[in-house]
């Protein structure tokens, strides 16, 4: 079979895709490829005045256009957007789902279809420019309350030609924040918002001037009145998006916002625990020297997201979601092989569905109950035993083997890292949990798997 080699469009396409959170932007770089950009760098002599709103007009429509291929087109008395800080919160949210698909795959999934909200989209539609571009099978739908940045945002869609795939909604403050019935769609996979940060005028104001920081603010905020200011601010628009969502529940499989300050995102997962929420993730903004901003999810669903989307190490353990990661450090003596063999034979006794891939050094494991615990194992090596016995036909064998992994009260996946020549790591075990609401029962499984490997 001939396989065709990738066309630039396929590689750009997949390029884009699984693009990295940005540190920092090389300034000197984008002069070389957007002309506007190169007269503002020279005029100012190479040091970028961020509190010029031209300057961040024409900064932000070179990122679009040279890391995302994307036009902008944004009116004077809007909030022009940075673009670093809006894709590092598209970029944790693509890996949050990455990480909770129903496959159980680390990775980007081209064929998953994936909905999205925009909450309050603004005049660019930033956020669905660039989930819209970064992942062609993904749609979304945007709202606001704001008549001239929904028209701007419609124009900008159009602009990309995106408005095929985006559902728009012009809404009102009193109406929902995230509004199914009037959008006409029964679910979404997740919901992504800037929400207004202040809860003033005379907040606001101050703020931008930088009153009250040793700091001052790195650059002018061009947002109107509307785009910044909200009853209770960020705080307040968040707790009515929680309350929401209590009503919703699964009905979204992600709610997130971003958040200005550590203090509300701490309160927003202070509420989330008093609702006995018990999923969800925290995220910190901070691309290169830009102020830093603070991201939550939450979700009603079992799927839980990889270690290092959902736990940060600049907060408070306390407003941590329990840690999905479990490493057992290996001895110099314990060879990889070994520790596959190890790991497959003890695995591949117990009563679940386990799967091994040889080439990634990765097995996944789901279960319908505690299975490795000792009077469980008991009792099926003795039903195993039976089932042997009385065995009559290779049909009866083959129905017997199957596990019934209908319902998934525990799902993981045990990665040997240092197994290849390639990684630069010290071998060890990796245990995560992909699936599952009993944090009890993960520890257990944990302990168990770490005793496959305890010297007796
Ligand atoms: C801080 S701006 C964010 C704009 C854009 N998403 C961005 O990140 O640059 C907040 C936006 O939310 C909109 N908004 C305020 N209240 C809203 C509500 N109740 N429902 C939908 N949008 C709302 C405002 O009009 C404004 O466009």
């Amino acid at each position: 079979m001939e396989i065709d080699n990738p066309t630039p469009e396929e590689l750009q396409r997949c390029h884009l895709a699984r693009l990295p959170p940005y540190t920092e932007i090389d300034f000197k770089a984008f002069t070389k490829k957007s002309p506007a950009f190169k007269k503002i760098w020279i005029k100012c002599s190479g040091r970028l005045d961020f509190q010029d709103p031209e300057t961040l007009k024409v900064l932000t429509a070179a990122t679009l256009e040279i890391d995302f291929g994307l036009k902008i087109d944004l009116p004077d008395d809007r909030l022009c957007p940075p673009v670093p800080n809006r894709w590092n919160y598209v970029a944790w949210i693509q890996a949050l789902l990455d990480t909770t698909s129903p496959t159980y795959r680390d990775e980007y999934d081209p064929d998953r279809k994936v909905v999205g909200l925009d909450v309050g989209t603004g005049a660019s539609a930033i956020y669905a420019l660039l989930c819209l571009r970064t992942r062609p099978n993904w749609t979304m739908c945007v709202t606001d309350v704001d008549k001239k940045s929904f028209d701007s945002a419609a124009r900008n869609l159009a602009l990309n030609n995106m408005l095929t795939r985006t559902k728009m909604l012009q809404t009102m403050e009193t109406n929902a924040l995230v509004p199914l019935n009037f959008l006409k769609v029964d679910r979404l996979d997740f919901t992504i918002c800037n929400p207004p940060f202040f809860s003033d005028e005379k907040d606001m104001r101050s703020s931008i001037k930088g009153e009250g920081k040793s700091w001052t603010p790195n650059s002018v905020c061009t947002g109107s009145g509307t785009e910044m200011v909200c009853e209770g601010g960020d705080l307040g628009f968040v707790t009515r998006m929680v309350e929401e969502s209590l009503l919703l529940k699964d009905k979204v499989s992600w709610y997130s916002s971003m958040l200005g300050k550590m203090s509300s995102a701490k309160a927003i997962v202070g509420l989330l625990k008093k609702h006995g929420i018990t999923n969800w993730a925290v995220g910190c903004l901070e691309p290169g020297a830009t102020t830093k901003r603070w991201v939550v999810a939450w979700s009603f669903g079992d799927y839980r997201p990889r270690n290092d989307i959902a736990r940060i190490e600049t907060i408070a353990n306390e407003y941590l979601p329990f840690p999905t990661m479990y490493k057992i450090p290996l001895t110099a003596d314990q060879s990889t092989e070994s520790v596959r063999e190890t790991i497959n034979t003890n695995l591949s006794a117990l009563d679940l569905c386990w799967s091994w891939d040889t080439s990634t050094w990765t097995g996944v494991g789901v279960a319908t109950q505690n299975v490795w615990a000792r009077a469980y194992r008991r009792k099926h090596e003795k039903k195993m035993k039976e089932q042997a016995a009385t065995r009559t036909s290779k049909e009866d064998s083959t129905m017997d083997e199957e596990t019934d992994v209908g319902n998934v009260t525990i799902a993981f996946r045990i990665r040997i890292l240092g197994a290849s020549l390639e990684e630069e790591t010290e071998s060890k075990v990796l245990v995560e949990w992909l699936q599952g609401t009993d944090k009890v029962l993960w520890e257990s499984l944990c302990g168990a798997i770490h005793g496959y490997f305890r010297k007796r």
